[in-house]
């Protein structure tokens, strides 16, 4: 132990040490500790990541650890880099896909060119990340590709929709420092499509990001470290940033009534007038405050079709009596089995998810 820790344990020797879950590997954890926990000696980040186990007693009672999740480690073996996570603090948030606790907002990166902004596109993105019911920050990068006017002409736009986007530019950098204060001390999960620039924010914001990996993989000597896990790139001036390729795909998974609630437009129109009906859903009901002229109300009836369909084939297969097919296996067994209409409504169980998640940590880890 280093003398200047060892010294503050003996101060406090009940003091736990605290950090945040930065990477899950099989059944390792990544745990940076805040610097509050350590003196300002050991600030260097190779002596504050813990490599650390999961204690039994919290195997036991079935205490999962997440990516993001606060813990209090106990035994810090600081010549090895090691520890033992004692206990998960609270949650203030938990994100299922990706998995990750405690994110605080996600930040939403499109590119306003190259590949061309689609506001269809742009809607399913920002109704998946309003359903998550973090704060949503839409930052438009590539701003150079473009002309002020066509920025303005989007900056309107994407008012009415009730969004203040942060218009960036990684090339000619531009609002880079808005994008800095917005990120700080916060834990941020970055999403959007591919090509729109996250990976060039990540290596802006974070020059050392590619160090800090190398040396992940260096301590666990034998485990390979790759992007495919959630992980959490911690910022220069506090905070964290999560890349998410689980993120990637905004399936829309919400209940037809919840999908009003992931348009401000309507809910804007709703804190000022009422529908006749409480249950409307702002399609052909009459007396309807949200039905109307305004821009995205198409898209919205789109999705509407699209999240009743996604309910009834809920329904199907959580009730299977509603309609069966009769499955005919070998040996003349019969089987009942919930009819599947259309095969994009299937979906992988939580279960499976589960598995596959697994699968993938097994197969990047060779500890
Ligand atoms: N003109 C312009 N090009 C940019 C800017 N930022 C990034 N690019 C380019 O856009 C391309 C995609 O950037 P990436 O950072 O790989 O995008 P990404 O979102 O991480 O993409 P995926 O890894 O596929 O998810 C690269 O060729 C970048 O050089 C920018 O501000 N302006
Ligand atoms: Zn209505």
């Amino acid at each position: 132990m280093s003398s200047a820790i060892a010294e503050q344990n003996a101060l406090s020797p009940t003091l736990p040490l605290v950090g945040t879950v930065l990477a899950v590997q099989a059944n390792y954890y990544w745990v940076r500790l805040d610097t509050s926990s350590t003196t300002s000696q050991q600030n260097d980040a190779s002596l504050t990541t813990l490599l650390c186990t999961r204690r039994t007693r919290l195997k036991k009672i079935g205490v999962a650890v997440m990516v993001g999740d606060r813990v209090e480690i106990e035994e810090p073996d600081w010549g090895g880099g090691r520890g033992a996570i004692a206990e998960v603090l609270p949650r203030e948030s938990e994100l299922d896909r990706p998995p990750i606790a405690n994110a605080n907002q996600i930040v939403l990166v499109f590119a306003v060119a190259d590949p061309p902004l689609d506001p269809y596109q742009l809607t399913r993105f920002l109704i998946k990340a309003e359903s998550t019911e973090l704060d949503v920050c839409l930052c438009l990068n590539k701003s150079d590709l473009v002309s002020e006017e066509e920025i303005e002409e989007w900056r309107d736009c994407l008012a009415e929709w009730g969004y203040q986007p942060l218009f960036i530019s990684i090339f000619s950098n531009t609002g880079l420092d808005e994008l800095y204060q917005q990120l700080n001390n916060r834990i941020t999960v970055l999403a959007g499509p591919s090509g729109v620039g996250k990976s060039s924010i990540i290596n802006y914001l974070i020059p050392n990001v590619k160090v800090r990996v190398g040396e992940v993989s260096g301590k666990l000597s034998r485990g390979r470290h790759t992007t495919r896990h959630v992980e959490l790139f911690e910022l220069p001036g506090g905070g964290f940033l999560a890349d998410t390729p689980g993120f990637n795909q905004p399936d829309l998974d919400c209940s037809p009534e919840e999908l009003a609630l992931y348009f401000p437009e309507i809910q804007k129109r709703l804190e000022v007038a009422s529908c006749q009906f409480s249950d409307c859903l702002h399609r052909d009901e009459p007396n309807c405050a949200v039905r109307g002229d305004w821009e995205r109300y198409d898209y919205y009836l789109e999705l509407l079709e699209e999240a009743i369909l996604y309910q009834e084939e809920l329904h199907r297969q959580a009730d299977p009596d509603a309609v069966l097919k009769l499955k005919t296996k070998g040996k003349g067994k019969s089987k009942y089995e919930p009819r599947l209409e259309a095969k994009k409504y299937r979906r992988t169980s939580r279960k499976t998810q589960q598995q596959k998640l697994q699968e993938l940590y097994e197969e990047d880890t060779d500890i």
